[in-house]
Order: C-alpha cells, then structure tokens, then sequence
C-alpha cells in the first residue's frame, strides 16, 4: 500500500554531538548521505518523501517543505495537513531497509511506533494523523505512547534493530561500519572512518592521513 513519509531534516550544522569526530561540513554531508539511505530504502518500500527542513534543500526524488519553526511544531503543522494516514521517520537511520518500512505501514494498530535506544522515537506510523501531536526530545517514546492513549489508539510497538538504531553520538557510528551497506558506510569510510577493537571493546577510530585532507 502507498503511503506518504515526512522526514524531518536540518541541512545546517547537524548533528552536533558528532562534533567530536566530524567537522561541521562533514556533519552536513554526513547527514545528507544518511537522508539519502533513509529516502533510498522509503521510495523502494512504495512510499513517497516529503522532507520536513529547516532550509531551503533540493531533492529530484521528494518533496521539500522549508518549515523555519522547531521540530514538534513543524512536524504538528504537517500533520494537520493529512487526510490519509502518515509516516514519519527520522533521517538518521541509515540502516533501514524497505522491508522495515513495509513492518511498520502494514499494522493492524491504529498507530505503530519505533523507539530509538535511549527513551527517544525514530518512526511513528499514523493512520489517522490528525488526532495525533508529535512531542520529540527528552523521553520521547513515553510521551508519545501517552499522547497515543490519549486518543484512544492501539499501538503497535515496533522492535527493530535497524531502525531503532540512530546516529546521535560517536559510538553509534560502530552500527555503520558493521551492518551499513549504504552511502553513510561509505562516507564514513571515505573519511577515513574504521572500527577499533581494544580490550574487547568496539569503537571507531579515524586514520589521521585522512583527517588532514
Ligand atoms: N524540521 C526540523 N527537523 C529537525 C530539527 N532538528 C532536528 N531535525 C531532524 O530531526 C531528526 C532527529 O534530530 P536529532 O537526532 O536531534 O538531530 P540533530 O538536531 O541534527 O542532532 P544534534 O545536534 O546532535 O541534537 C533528524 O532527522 C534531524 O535532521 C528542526 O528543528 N526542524
Ligand atoms: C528527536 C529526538 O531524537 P534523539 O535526540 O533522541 O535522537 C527524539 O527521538 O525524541
């Protein structure tokens, strides 16, 4: 079944807990090589893109809505404006696959819901969006399961290592490099990027030839 994504993106300075590992310009082209693996694996589920941005931003292959206010009220306005159910998933999921996608819209629940690790939420599928107000940041997944209650809708709680795993800090970008198959792998690699295993530890490390380029 055809559904619509909204992907909310911030093309400037993203990702600041990155900052760390990644220049500012890295972060910008790193996030844009995640949205890329987050679009590719959205339009092969048979979903269209509408992304959700903060700044003018051009994409051939979705829509661009250029929304200047926070997160909430931005994604808040959007939903508004559905009359069919919606997806929202965040761009910083470069491991998702069509197949998680097609899990998530393929409920029987009035609503199913991806909890990103640490309390927060990577994807929320909403048939009746109108009912629904986003409430990201903080403990996230517990705010919108209540909100969910509030409107009387069952959930489906959606258990997915892929797409629960988010890039917000350095260790999260191990996932990448181990399971990653797109362009973000492939931006980091470029970069320089490869795994570190110390006393049994994994991390990444970044070679310093590359670094200095
Ligand atoms: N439209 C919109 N999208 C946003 C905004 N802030 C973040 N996003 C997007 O929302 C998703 C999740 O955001 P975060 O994980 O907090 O990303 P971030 O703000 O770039 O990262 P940090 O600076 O490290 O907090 C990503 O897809 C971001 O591109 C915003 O103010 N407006
Ligand atoms: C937007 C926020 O993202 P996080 O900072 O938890 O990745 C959330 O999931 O509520």
């Amino acid at each position: 079944m055809y559904f619509h994504a909204l992907i909310p993106f911030k093309p400037v300075n993203p990702k600041t807990r990155l900052s760390c590992v990644l220049s500012q310009e890295e972060r910008e082209a790193f996030a844009r090589a995640m949205l890329d693996d987050v679009i590719a694996a959205v339009l092969k589920s048979g979903c269209s893109a509408t992304l959700l941005c903060t700044s003018a931003f051009e994409r051939g292959d979705a829509l661009v809505a250029v929304r200047k206010e926070p997160l909430n009220e931005a994604i808040n306005w959007a939903l508004a404006q559905f009359h069919c159910p919606a997806l929202i998933i965040m761009a910083d999921l470069p491991l998702v696959r069509a197949g998680d996608i097609q899990r998530l819209v393929s409920t029987g629940k009035d609503m199913a819901i991806v909890p990103g690790r640490g309390g927060g939420t990577n994807a929320i599928f909403l048939k009746k969006p109108r009912c629904f107000r986003a409430d990201f940041y903080g403990a996230s997944f517990l705010d919108h399961m209540r909100i969910a209650e509030e409107c009387g809708f069952t959930v489906d709680v959606i258990d997915s290592f892929r797409m629960s795993t988010d890039m917000d800090e350095q260790e999260d970008l191990v996932e990448i490099l181990i399971h990653g198959k797109g362009k973000s792998r492939e931006y980091l690699e470029g970069l320089g990027f490869s795994l570190s295993i110390e006393k049994g530890r994994v991390s990444v490390k970044r070679s310093p030839h590359e670094e200095a380029l």
